[in-house]
């Protein structure tokens, strides 16, 4: 028995390996085949040189860590430099990276994605935003990074934004999930030419859990006739200015803009799994849950997901 369990794990842990090696090079190429194919405006370009090392032939490339600040109690922002402290870091809008670490006692590597917040016209840097879970192997391994440790990652092609292509786009995070939100806004807001009209709803726990609240505000100061943001909380503090509450059906019809059945308007999603399957419903072998934004009479095909 014990012989045959310990062939099963063998063969388990084998095909999980053969899994994430495909996963890896699969999702490699594409990125690198979108990222070959994909219009790149010049503000939202960054070439990023290889590192020498482990890794570099499939894409990955070695960052180091400059400096990390303590956003909140569960939330760290990583400023990485360039291997090239002259060159930006080759990313199109929208993509994230995937980190990836081998914690020491796990057979196979921890590989996750993150977005890069800064403005990808800054040279020589990316920063990273990430909340830390409890238990999180992603991401305690990233809060534990010191100044002067090193990050492997791989850019990854996410929604392939074209600027213009819709009149008005509505933008619904929740928590950790502003930071691909906030790289389309910022990079929408970055180009002159893109003249798209940007709603977002950004829904947390608490008024702490606002992170990039001062960035989205400026924001909405300096572009008042594009971009407009409205902020949920679910446990407010006492006198908090904001809508009390998660993200609901009510909220929802309330704020987004456009026209469901206009092609001029396409709703950007993430957040926590509860909150897309609430927005997104849920439907698979056991579960024929609608979600919200069926329910107001928005199509599937409106409606990306990060
Ligand atoms: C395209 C994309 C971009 C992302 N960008 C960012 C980013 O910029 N910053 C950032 O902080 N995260 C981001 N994430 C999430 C990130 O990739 C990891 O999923 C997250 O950091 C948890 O990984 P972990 O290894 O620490 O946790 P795991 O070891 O995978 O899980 C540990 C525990 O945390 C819980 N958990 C994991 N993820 C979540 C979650 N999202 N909500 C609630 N509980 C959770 C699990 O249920 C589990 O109990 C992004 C995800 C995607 C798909």
């Amino acid at each position: 028995m014990s012989h045959i369990r310990f062939l099963s794990r063998k063969a388990t842990a084998a095909i999980a390996t053969i899994g994430v090696i495909g996963i890896i090079a699969a999702r490699a190429s594409y990125g690198m085949e979108a990222l070959a194919e994909s219009p790149k405006p010049r503000e939202t370009m960054i070439t990023v040189r290889p590192a020498m090392g482990l890794g570099a032939r499939m894409g990955f490339f070695t960052l180091r860590l400059e400096s990390a600040q303590q956003i909140n109690d569960n939330t760290k922002r990583l400023r990485f430099q360039l291997p090239d402290p002259n060159s930006n870091a080759g990313l199109c809008l929208t993509s994230f990276i995937l980190t990836i670490h081998k914690p020491a006692n796990a057979w196979l590597p921890v590989i996750r994605p993150y977005t890069p917040i800064n403005n990808f016209n800054e040279p020589g840097h990316i920063e990273l935003l990430v909340k830390k879970y409890p238990d999180g192997r992603a991401s305690s391994h990233l809060h534990s990074l010191k100044p002067g440790d090193t990050l492997t990652v791989r850019p990854m092609t996410s929604f392939k934004w074209k600027p213009n292509e819709f009149e008005s786009i509505n933008l619904i995070a929740g928590g950790a999930g502003i930071t691909p939100i906030f790289q389309l806004i910022q990079g929408i807001l970055n180009n002159p030419a893109d003249r798209t009209k940007i709603k977002l709803i950004f829904g947390v726990n608490t008024d702490k859990d606002l992170v990039l609240k001062d960035e989205l505000d400026a924001f909405e100061r300096a572009f008042p006739d594009h971009f407009k943001v409205v902020y949920a909380i679910s446990n407010p503090a006492d006198g908090s200015p904001f809508y009390k509450g998660k993200v609901t059906k009510e909220l929802l019809q309330k704020e987004l803009v456009g026209l469901k059945d206009g092609k001029a308007i396409k709703i950007f999603i993430c957040g926590p799994p509860p909150m897309e399957a609430f927005i997104l419903g849920n439907k698979g072998w056991f579960s024929g849950q609608k979600g919200a934004l069926e329910e107001l009479g928005y199509s599937s095909g409106q409606v990306f997901k990060f």
